[in-house]
């Protein structure tokens, strides 16, 4: 009798074929990697060339057929990143979860989906998974282009000790999503930085509505998909991923709505010819010491780019100052400045020198 694992594949030689190129793709890969992994040793500091001249490669291959080779080497792009910033594979990436949130795009669209994405509750998760170690990289958000500082990320700077490694910006925008009319929502849950950048919209559009905080918009938007009457403010994707009908599109209330988010590690970033430099410190409680500060920087011609002061916890009228400039810690000027800061000021974390992030689309 002929059973069926006797019988010859009907397609034996094409699978053989199929196997033999993909054993070929993954031995290539692996070489690609390893000699990304060793220019990035031999020459620290410098921005890796392959990033360049894979990004020319994929303009001149362009779309071909349904299946993108431009996809492919964005994909392999993405991996350089990982490459650079020095994550060894089995080494993971927190995020701030579930899946689909806005970190968790910010971190695809930073480390490719290639990356091994570790979701964790709270921003201090994140922060907690890269000072213990247990997690290579972290993604948190740090600024948005509407509602300002995220405050949990600043305050958590003044608690851990991570280094800030790398930026990425991320276009936001929000979407009203349920299962329900829009006439049925009587709660709608987001995160409150993302509730606040469409309070406008809300005001006008669902005045009656309960605004509920919760800790992350894909958090939301798992609620919405099990609970009537209840709306979340999320990506679109996380509505795909929880099967939600997109109630309103857009709902932020600036169109340009960015937010920036950090790379947080363990290990400081070489100077790429492009970065800023994040320090934190506190001031003697004494008129003009601010403005002393300030001086340091304009002797030196150094540009801000960011400062905000946040209250310190358990000190009542003290403050500690969240600055942002143009220019790499290891540099002659920068590390000048540095110095004459120090001695400024009651206390000053350098939070790290990195590639001054773009906006992804
Ligand atoms: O809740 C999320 O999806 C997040 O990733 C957090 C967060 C934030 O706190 O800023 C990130 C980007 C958006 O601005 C809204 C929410």
């Amino acid at each position: 009798m002929n059973t069926s694992s006797d019988r010859p594949h009907p397609h034996g030689t094409a699978d053989d074929a199929l196997l033999e190129l993909d054993q070929r793709l993954l031995q290539l890969l692996t070489e690609r990697m390893e000699i990304c992994r060793q220019r990035q040793l031999d020459n620290p500091g410098v921005v890796l060339p392959q990033i360049e001249s894979l990004r020319e490669l994929a303009e001149e291959v362009g779309p071909v057929s349904h299946v993108s080779p431009k996809r492919l080497m964005e994909w392999l792009m993405h991996g350089d990143n990982l490459c650079v910033h020095g994550t060894r594979p089995c080494q993971q990436i927190a995020f701030l979860g579930p899946i689909y949130s806005y970190s968790y795009l910010a971190a695809v669209k930073f480390f490719g989906l290639g990356a091994d994405f570790v979701p964790v509750a709270t921003i201090s998760g994140a922060f907690a998974e890269v000072a213990g170690g247990h997690a290579g990289l972290g993604v948190v958000p740090i600024e948005n282009s509407t509602d300002g500082r995220v405050v949990d990320t600043l305050g958590m700077f003044a608690k851990m000790p991570v280094e800030i490694c790398g930026e990425v910006l991320l276009p936001i925008h929000h979407f009203l999503l349920g299962r329900c009319a829009r006439t049925e929502i009587h709660e709608v849950h987001s995160k409150p930085q993302a509730l606040s950048q469409c309070r406008r919209w809300l005001a006008e559009h669902l005045p009656e509505a309960r605004l509920v905080e919760v800790s992350s918009t894909a958090t939301a938007a798992a609620t919405a998909a099990t609970e009537p009457g209840v709306a979340a403010i999320a990506s679109r994707e996380a509505g795909v991923h929880h099967g939600l009908r997109v109630i309103e599109a857009n709902v932020e209330d600036q169109k340009d709505n960015v937010t920036r988010f950090a790379i947080i590690g363990n290990r400081p970033s070489p100077p790429t010819g492009r970065d800023k430099t994040s320090l934190m410190f506190q001031l003697e409680h004494r008129p003009g010491a601010l403005a002393d500060a300030m001086v340091t920087f304009q002797m030196a011609e150094v540009n801000l780019t960011w400062i905000e002061s946040f209250p310190l916890p358990n000190c009542p009228n003290e403050y500690l100052f969240f600055v942002e400039l143009e220019g790499h810690r290891d540099t002659p000027a920068i590390a000048q400045v540095l110095e004459k800061l120090k001695q400024q000021t009651l206390r000053l974390e350098l939070l790290g020198s990195y590639a001054r992030g773009v906006v992804v689309s």
